[in-house]
């Protein structure tokens, strides 16, 4: 289980601290300004006293007295200067500035490390990447050749000698075709390609005839084979088709474990939907619900995976995130400013959790709801948790049972997991199960509901396999309410399993 992305959270405050920046520099301004002119009064004042004092007392050098008091004043001058000159005032203004640039700095390592591995997972070449594309979909700005130039510089220092390669070349392109910008250094650049294609030892051009091979060991030998040929083709390559490159190179890399995964990911379809795709208007013997019935969709059937459309309404949703968003900022707090720590906090930040007095005072309509549609009573379950995924924001494929001996004594374990959507998000983010080949989509509003246990024996139900997709753009907030095994109406004793 792995949460790592840049927040949307904190890149945002990230974004307001530059108001803390230009105060702060407002501030340092105003008193340079003030200190200069302070300076500058003086010393004026200080000239025309001499000249005046030359003018009026002719022979005063001559007068020992005289010249005791005027060489008082030129000391009292000497030290007044000094100070104005030494005014330490407007640089403490300044030494705010120093640590909001760690914390950039740092965001910008996590947006790399963001763009890097959704080129991993979703097989997408520096070309499109740096041209803001994906498929047919515009995800982001286009990329200049200094952004392209830092990517090869950070894949570098992360020894992914692929990625530097096909970075570099984009720096490369981008470099001549944007009238050779200066934070390009061509020098470095050639280093950064000769070097990757001496380690990596591919020959180029040979690799663009391994496509379409579904065969990873045949893959692996042709690569083998060609491992030890050295060539300058890259750049041509890179032209011609930098898709296969990347998809051949992926799999030799992280063989093919997580395909099912990335598949439904990265094509957002469900095989299997239409065989079983049911939906009606469900009252759950409410009366209440008689006049306004759950729309409810069945997604599979073994197990039973729900959705039920529009059960968290507007107010609600908005509710949910200032709590959310009054959390995250006590979360930050907590640490200290260490740069590695930081990641840590910004992964950390992006889950909270409503605590029982939020919960008491907001939720207890929700709780009613859940319950009826759930059937299971939401008095033995887990606090409201809220997750917020920013770019490059996933999670793996996992269960969310605890593992065996690791349940709770009282609870028992996860029995039910109602997950809701706070956000749309258009053509990635979904939920999916790779055992059973299907997606949810992300929609705001709605809740996705199935039981990961089996309901005869409450054994774990390993086709509720499932996970987030990677966050191509936008941002994702879910909630999730988990229900636990005692107090339900269960066939089976989960004491005793
Ligand atoms: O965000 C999602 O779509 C899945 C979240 C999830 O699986 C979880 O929180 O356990
Ligand atoms: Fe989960």
């Amino acid at each position: 289980e792995q949460r790592l992305h840049t927040s949307q959270i904190s890149l945002t405050k990230l974004y307001d601290l530059q108001n803390e920046h230009f105060n702060a520099l407002n501030k340092y301004l105003e008193l340079e300004i003030k200190r200069l002119d302070e300076l500058k009064d003086y010393v004026a004042a200080v000239y025309e006293w001499r000249a005046d004092h030359k003018n009026t007392n002719k022979g005063f050098l001559d007068n020992h007295l005289d010249i005791t008091k005027v060489m008082k004043q030129m000391h009292h001058h000497f030290f007044k200067t000094k100070n104005l000159i030494k005014n330490k005032q407007s640089i403490a203004a300044l030494s705010e500035i120093d640590e909001h640039k760690d914390l950039s700095g740092n965001h910008i390592l996590l947006a790399h490390r963001a763009i890097k591995r959704l080129q991993q997972f979703y097989v997408i070449p520096a070309s499109d990447m740096s041209a803001g594309r994906f498929n047919d979909r515009i995800i982001g700005d286009r990329m200049d050749a200094c952004d392209c130039y830092a990517m090869a510089k950070y894949c570098s220092e992360e020894n992914d000698m692929y990625g530097v390669i096909e970075w570099a070349v984009e720096s490369y392109n981008k470099w001549e075709s944007d009238g050779r910008p200066e934070c390009v250094d061509p020098e470095l650049l050639n280093f950064y390609i000769v070097s990757s294609s001496v380690y990596t030892g591919f020959d180029f051009s040979n690799l663009i005839h391994i496509n379409g091979s579904i065969n990873l060991q045949e893959d692996i030998d042709k690569f083998s084979r060609y491992y030890h040929l050295i060539k300058n083709e890259l750049i041509e390559l890179e032209k011609e088709n930098a898709l296969n490159t990347f998809e051949v190179y992926y799999r030799l890399q992280k063989g093919i474990n997580q395909d099912n995964f990335r598949n439904l990911c990265k094509h957002g379809v469900s095989q299997t939907i239409d065989n079983y795709l049911k939906c009606r208007y469900q009252t759950k013997d409410s009366f209440y619900r008689i006049l306004m019935p759950f729309k409810e969709e069945d997604i599979n059937s073994e197990p039973l995976i729900k959705i039920y459309h529009d059960v968290l309404y507007e107010n609600e949703i908005s509710k949910i995130k200032t709590l959310a968003l009054e959390n995250m900022i006590d979360a930050k707090i907590q640490s200290s400013i260490n740069a590695s720590t930081i990641e840590e906090r910004s992964r950390s930040g992006q889950v909270c959790w409503i605590n029982n007095n939020d919960e008491v005072k907001y939720f207890d309509s929700l709780n009613t709801r859940i319950e009826t549609f759930t059937g299971f009573t939401t008095k033995t379950a887990e606090k409201y948790q809220i997750v917020n995924y920013g770019l490059g924001g996933h999670y793996l494929p996992h269960y969310d049972p605890f593992p065996k001996g690791a349940e709770s004594k009282m609870f028992g374990n996860r029995l039910v997991t109602v997950l809701f959507y706070l956000t749309d998000v258009e053509n990635d983010g979904y939920t999916s199960f790779p055992l059973l080949n299907i997606i949810a989509p992300t929609e705001k509003g709605a809740a996705l509901v199935w039981n990961n246990l089996d309901m005869s024996n409450g054994k774990l139900d390993e086709k509720t396999l499932h996970g987030s997709c990677p966050l191509l753009k936008g941002n994702k907030w879910i909630m999730t309410k988990w229900l636990y095994e005692e107090g339900q109406n269960l066939p089976y004793d989960w004491k005793n399993k």
